[in-house]
């Protein structure tokens, strides 16, 4: 089962956008356990771990973190990898006929980091030009936690979201900027607690400096974490 020729960028995840760059790497057996299964064999791998480090697994403080660290895995800090978890984004017809851009900024962004499965933290920030479909503001913050909620490097995240947006919206005309901080640069390794790392996606009308330069103004990028 732990062939790496069963790893595959596949649709396994259920994106509408078949076998782009931005796919998550997944097995092609990805789905054969439950959460359930998985919680189960997780468990015992996090004990493994923990034994071989030499901790007393039955200290009453320890004995019950290989279970809780494989359900934090398997729904909580890598529940996007679960494509039930996917966001319904519910759009709306653009009846008003809003036409500027519209940013929802400052989006809170908890993921981690699939080199080191060390926590990344930062902001997001997205904007879209409505070809005539609106989505619920909530439903932005929806995705990006969605694909955060999996492995990542931060050029993936921002691709996907952009990706989903574009497909919800039925428009190119999508951006996602995130800074965030990766853990494993900061806390250990070269351990510098100042840097953050910035990517972008601009699709569409973003492509334009203008419209780019409008987006970059409303988030002025100084944010804080
Ligand atoms: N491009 C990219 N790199 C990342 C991301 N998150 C972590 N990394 C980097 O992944 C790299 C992994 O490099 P390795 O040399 O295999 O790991 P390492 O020996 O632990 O490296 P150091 O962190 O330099 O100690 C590191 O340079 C990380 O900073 C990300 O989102 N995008
Ligand atoms: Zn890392």
């Amino acid at each position: 089962m732990n062939t790496d020729n069963n790893i595959q960028n596949i649709d396994a995840l259920g994106e509408d956008h078949v076998g782009t760059s931005a796919d998550t790497p997944m097995r092609s057996d990805a789905f054969v356990l439950s959460p359930e299964e998985k919680i189960d064999l997780i468990k015992d791998d996090v004990r493994h771990i923990m034994e071989t480090l030499g901790l007393d697994l039955t200290d009453d403080s320890l004995k019950g973190t290989p279970m809780r660290v494989a359900k934090m895995f398997v729904k909580e800090i890598f529940g996007g990898l679960s494509p039930d978890r996917k966001p319904n984004a519910s759009t709306f017809e653009n009846k008003y006929k809003y036409g500027e851009m519209l940013v929802e900024k400052n989006i809170t962004l908890y993921s981690t980091c699939e080199h080191h499965l060390l926590p990344i933290v930062g902001k997001a920030h997205v904007a879209y030009i409505s070809k005539g479909t609106v989505v619920g503001l909530s439903k932005m913050n929806r995705i990006v936690d969605y694909y955060a909620k999996r492995p990542q490097v931060q050029e993936r995240l921002t691709m996907q979201i952009v990706q989903e947006l574009q497909r919800v919206l039925g428009t190119d005309d999508v951006a996602c900027v995130i800074d965030a901080k990766h853990l494993c640069v900061n806390s250990r390794g070269i351990r510098d607690v100042e840097s953050s790392t910035v990517t972008s996606e601009f699709g569409g009308a973003f492509k334009n400096q203008d419209t780019r330069r409008e987006f970059l103004d409303y988030i002025k990028l100084d944010t804080h974490f």
